[in-house]
């Protein structure tokens, strides 16, 4: 359960295994979004202390400590920080419900999540001896191959807020499974569990510069880390806006970047569904959970007219039936968006479905029993039609659009009515039938009879604008290797007799 008058622990920079005030001197306030309170602080980076975090990163790299170990060596060390988030599950789900709004239970789940991750890229980091250097059968005798797999050098990570240690962990355990030398820049409106992150890695005694985190403003301190020379590769997690901003930047150093951006999943429910109350639930879960801030939720709900009033009509009792409450409070389902301004802009949203001719079926306001706090009714709007906002826009709050439709043909069409392509999910009986949505859906990840489930060994990330590249599963370790050829001339007493050799001297 959650820690009740936790203490909030106040940290500088942790760069080159150190804690570090920032060059500037400046710190952000930490908000606490269902008491819209400063319960402490955070400091800022600037591009200064970007730059020393780059040196500290790069000299780490070169030393035995940590630039010459084995994947055995570092799996150790991730699986040291495993067990100390472990150890600390309950004061971290509680600074994370505090920074972030989520209910507690779920930023326990988060933390469990975090410790799975991290030793399951020790298991990968350990897996990677046998594999960092490999035979390529070639066609001649003359020659030898070998490709080598190794750390792709300083790598930048950049997080959102809405699971924010979980975010960080998809992107520092693979980096340090992979042996490289990582900059965390966490988001702004939620690092305090990222910054605890760091004071473990010093419990640990991970080597000095492994691991850095820089917490401060996305324009601060993000846009120098994707903009310096010295750092080989950007990991990105984020909007769609600041995913192009990042794109561009890195692009002038020619610089690879992985991008795990927006999405407006699709959740097509037919009317052969196993158990309706199953299925109402599955679409309550993929929109609503993580106070539908969730970058995969199914946030528009495709419904065969057949079972449509029926099917509403349930989901509306499930909804009014969601506890919304202080997400410290027990069985709170539903807490407060991260921030002022993801409450306002949520709202915008809803008022301008309502201007464009939408209805707001259920919610599209505070809830009257909380006046404080960042909170919004889990809202459901019908007559919706493709051409409006809330068709086309990510939301990123507690907001399921509804549309129906009669055919096959008319729902796959409207599946994949998006720019984005994250997730997809079918509720149906009928598993050929999910299997022909499975291939005709525009997406990274589908979801068939349930949403949202998301494991730590299959591949996540999405296509079109919803990103490149995928984390998690061994995919993830692909994100920090150099894959390095070596081709050798093993016939050394034979000339390669290309030119015409010269008389002898
Ligand atoms: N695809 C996924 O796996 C996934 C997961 C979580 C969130 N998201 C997406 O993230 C978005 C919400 O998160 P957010 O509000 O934190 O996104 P955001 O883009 O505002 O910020 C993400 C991170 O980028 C930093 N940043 C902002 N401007 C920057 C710049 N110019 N250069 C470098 N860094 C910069 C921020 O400080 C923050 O750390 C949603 O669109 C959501 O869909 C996607
Ligand atoms: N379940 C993790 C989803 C990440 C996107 O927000
Ligand atoms: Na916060």
């Amino acid at each position: 359960m959650a820690i009740p008058n936790i203490r909030i622990p106040s940290r500088q920079l942790f760069i080159d295994g150190e804690w570090r005030e920032p060059v500037k001197k400046n710190r952000l306030p930490a908000i606490n979004p269902a008491t819209e309170e400063i319960f402490g602080d955070i400091p800022a980076a600037t591009a200064e202390d970007v730059d020393i975090a780059v040196k500290a990163a790069r000299r780490a790299l070169g030393r035995d400590d940590w630039g010459s170990t084995t994947g055995a060596q570092r799996a150790k060390y991730l699986r040291a920080i495993a067990a100390k988030v472990l150890e600390r599950r309950p004061e971290l789900a509680t600074l994370e419900t505090i920074d972030n709004g989520k209910p507690w239970f779920e930023a326990a789940s988060d933390i469990d999540d975090v410790v799975a991750c991290f030793e399951y890229y020790a298991d990968l980091a350990e897996a990677l001896d046998s594999k960092k250097k490999t035979e390529v059968k070639l066609h001649l005798d003359s020659f030898k191959t070998h490709v080598f797999r190794e750390p792709l050098g300083v790598v930048g990570l950049i997080t959102p807020w809405n699971y924010p240690l979980l975010m960080t962990t998809w992107k520092v355990a693979p980096a340090l499974a992979a042996g490289c030398a990582a900059i965390l820049k966490p988001s702004e409106l939620a690092s305090i569990t990222s910054l605890e992150l760091g004071e473990i890695c010093r419990e640990v005694g991970l080597p000095p510069g492994a691991l850095n985190i820089l917490t401060g403003l996305g324009h601060e301190a993000g846009s120098p880390l994707v903009s310096h020379p010295d750092v080989d590769k950007i990991a990105f997690t984020g909007s769609g806006p600041t995913g192009v901003k990042i794109m561009t930047a890195a692009a002038q150093l020619v610089k690879p970047v992985t991008l795990e951006l927006g999405g407006k999943s699709p959740i097509v429910v037919f009317d052969d569904i196993h158990d309706l109350d199953i299925a109402v639930e599955w679409t309550l879960f993929g929109c609503f959970w993580t106070n539908g801030q969730i970058c995969s939720a199914t946030s528009r709900l495709i419904l065969q007219e057949t079972i449509a009033p029926q099917f509403l009509d349930r989901l509306l009792e499930w909804t009014k039936n969601i506890k919304i409450s202080d997400p410290l409070e027990e069985d709170c389902k539903l807490g407060p968006l991260i921030s002022r301004g993801q409450y306002e802009k949520v709202l915008k949203f809803i008022s301008t479905a309502k201007n464009e001719g939408a209805t707001i079926l259920y919610g599209g306001d505070r809830p009257q029993h909380l006046n404080k706090g960042y909170y919004i009714q889990p809202t459901v709007i019908t007559d919706v039609d493709t051409s409006m906002e809330i068709w086309k826009e990510e939301v990123f709050g507690p907001v399921l659009c509804v549309k129906t439709f009669k055919t096959e043909e008319e729902a796959i069409a409207l599946a994949n009515d998006t720019k984005y392509g994250l997730g997809a999910a079918i509720l149906s009986k009928d598993l050929e039938r999910c299997e022909r949505f499975t291939k005709a859906f525009q997406s990274g990840i589908v979801w068939i009879n349930c949403s949202q489930p998301c494991f730590w060994q299959p591949p996540w990330g999405g296509k079109k604008r919803s990103g490149f590249g995928r984390e998690l599963g061994e995919w993830s370790l692909e994100n920090y290797l150099n894959i390095k050829q070596v081709t050798q001339y093993v016939s050394t007493d034979e000339p390669w007799a290309f030119y015409k050799s010269p008389s002898k001297l």
